[in-house]
């Protein structure tokens, strides 16, 4: 028996009018042993979170370009101030583009090469662990966990792209470009390693045998999990055990994913 946890790290996960995937990365947090914290786009309080989730989706709808509009919104305002004093931040996808639409990341996120939208098991190799969401990976390790989006392509100047591989920045490499991103970026961390955006979605790879399969490994589905309790760790916050639901122990198939909100 581990003792239990003085307390239960409150990680927030923000919804904005056209978010689709808040859901998902409220079950990613719980599966991880915190408590997820819904966030509203348009109240500025962050409600003592220790570490904060902005999902995928078309936050408005994708006006003007994707993320720029979140950038504006009440809630982002406090977010990019606590990011600025270090509180953990994991954009995802369209939480990218809104991480790069702050400012808070460098570069930019464009329509894919061959303007598709693409949706596909995607495999990637970490590069950084230093990051604070990505301290449980080995370095190089390879990962598959999905990826869904028409503007996915990572673009900036070249000083920009020496300043990230300089520094050991760049924290997932597409293995297999889907999308012309330079370097084959697939995530960057800000200078601190606070802040990460990452195109692909590890919050749809969390449960085995639901996830993205990986041949060699005959089943896996869950390589996205680690996103989620590597932040605990930064934090110093062990998991919370029993917020894995019984059903969804490790190595626990059923054919029905019993997945409740
Ligand atoms: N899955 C997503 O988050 C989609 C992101 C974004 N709106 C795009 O299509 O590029």
């Amino acid at each position: 028996m581990t003792a239990a946890p003085d307390r239960v790290a409150r990680i927030g996960v923000v919804t904005f009018p056209g978010t689709l995937d808040d859901g998902d990365a409220r079950r990613a947090v719980r599966f991880a042993g915190a408590d997820p914290v819904a966030l509203w786009h348009a109240d500025p309080d962050l409600h003592d979170v220790d570490a904060i989730v902005l999902p995928g989706g078309f936050s408005y709808g994708d006006y003007l370009r994707a993320g720029a509009l979140a950038t504006q919104s009440p809630i982002m305002r406090s977010i990019i101030a606590a990011a600025e004093d270090g509180l953990p931040v994991l954009g995802i996808c369209n939480g990218f583009q809104v991480l790069t639409e702050s400012h808070l990341l460098p570069g930019a996120l464009v329509r894919n090469e061959g303007m598709r939208f693409i949706r596909r098991d995607q495999p990637l190799r970490i590069e950084a662990t230093e990051t604070a969401w990505t301290g449980g990976y080995r370095p190089g390790q390879e990962i598959v966990i999905p990826i869904k989006n028409a503007e996915g392509r990572y673009i900036a100047d070249e000083a920009t792209l020496d300043e990230l591989e300089g520094s050991g920045r760049v924290v997932a490499r597409y293995l297999g470009n889907p999308n012309g991103s330079l370097h084959d970026i697939a995530g960057i961390a800000n200078a601190a390693g606070n802040v990460v955006g990452l195109m692909p979605h590890p919050e749809h790879a969390i449960v085995p045998g639901f996830g993205p399969d990986i041949p060699e490994r005959m089943r896996s589905g869950s390589d996205g999990l680690t996103f989620f309790t590597s932040v605990l760790a930064r934090l110093g916050i062990a998991p919370a055990a029993d917020r894995v639901p019984v059903e969804h122990a490790p190595d626990h198939h059923t054919a029905d994913s019993g997945i409740r909100e």
